[in-house]
């Protein structure tokens, strides 16, 4: 059953068992899908577990994901990022910076001052014509690596089009309204490293976060975190709170193109990482995390969906193609 994972400054993020959607009675599956879109409406942000994903499955990918870390900064910087089209490859710490400013040289003079200390992966639909996926070499720890990538992307593909047919059934649509929108799976699956730092980084720069604030520019991101903390999310008074790591949960949250699709119904909310709690020493520990952004299709045609508004004048927003939508939100912050 349902319960809060964070309860704090009137920011409720609620924990559910998707396993009852998944296989439940009609009467689970309707009351869980109550759940996860009145968590969307509310919060922005769920978090999800009992999820077709073993612990152990979980700890592989972590692991397969720091042993790419791992490989020498100009082996990965060989397959580096390129472009807001592609949108694939290996971005070393300081290239992009999550924000919330839209026009790049602002983003560029925030990005001098306080650097993101994060380093990431961008793997892209495997196939999608004009932009191949930029893979390391296949030698020594990262054989194998591709295919667990890969196998990962489709699993997150059809965890998508699960959770927006919560969202269908909760908005009492068709529950497969959203299918032909999610099916193609144009997302992005994103290993995440935040390295380890000394804890005076901190306080000399107290602009200085391991991502900044930011809202995501899709549909939902499935978000795999480690146990060490520091996501935080923005409550609706504007202070951050602690979105506090929960074993085998995946923390799931709206982003701006499914806000506007749904006519503000939806909340895509402000997040950013910092540093975790402290311990003992003088560092913080490494980071993983790994997002799975999810996207409608780029060929949709994006207009409010039905249900969510009553007459013709309460849309808010014109119709938008779902790649020109994406592309022109990340030119901004690389
Ligand atoms: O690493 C995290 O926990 C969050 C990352 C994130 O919000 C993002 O990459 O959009
Ligand atoms: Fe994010």
């Amino acid at each position: 059953m349902e319960s809060a994972a964070v309860k704090s400054e009137g920011l409720v993020i609620p924990l559910i068992d998707f396993s009852r959607f998944l296989d439940g009675t009609p009467a689970q599956r309707k009351e869980t899908a109550e759940a996860i879109l009145h968590g969307f409406q509310t919060a922005g942000f769920i978090y999800l577990k009992g999820l077709p994903i073993t612990s152990e499955y979980r700890k592989s990918l972590f692991a397969t994901s720091a042993k790419y870390f791992r490989l020498p900064v100009e082996t990965k910087i060989s397959h580096a990022w390129t472009t807001p089209a592609a949108n694939r490859g290996y971005s070393a710490p300081g290239r992009e910076k999550t924000t919330t400013l839209l026009d790049f040289e602002d983003v560029k003079k925030l990005r001098d001052a306080a650097p993101d200390l994060k380093e990431s992966l961008e793997i892209g639909r495997e196939g999608e014509v004009g932009h191949p996926n930029h893979w390391p070499v296949e030698e020594g720890e990262l054989v194998g690596f591709k295919e667990t990538m890969l196998e990962f992307h489709d699993k997150c593909r059809r965890l998508h089009m699960e959770v927006m047919r919560a969202i269908a059934v909760g908005l009492n649509i068709d529950e497969h309204w959203f299918d032909n929108y999610t099916d193609v799976g144009d997302n992005t699956l994103r290993l995440l490293h935040y390295p380890e730092v000394k804890k005076d980084v901190f306080t000399i720069n107290p602009g200085q976060v391991r991502a900044g604030a930011h809202s995501d520019y899709g549909s939902i991101t499935l978000l795999f975190q480690d146990s060490r903390g520091g996501l935080q999310v923005q409550s609706p008074s504007g202070k951050f709170v602690d979105a506090t790591p929960i074993e085998d949960t995946c923390v799931v949250n709206a982003g701006d193109l499914l806000a506007r699709w749904s006519n503000d119904n939806i909340k895509s909310t402000i997040h950013r990482v910092v540093e975790p709690p402290a311990g003992d020493g003088d560092v913080y520990p490494a980071r993983y995390s790994i997002a799975y952004f999810c996207n409608p299709n780029f060929k949709s045609h994006i207009e409010a969906i039905p249900s969510t508004y009553q007459t013709e004048k309460d849309r808010k927003y014109p119709g938008i193609n779902s790649g020109d939508y994406l592309v022109q939100r990340l030119a901004a912050t690389y």
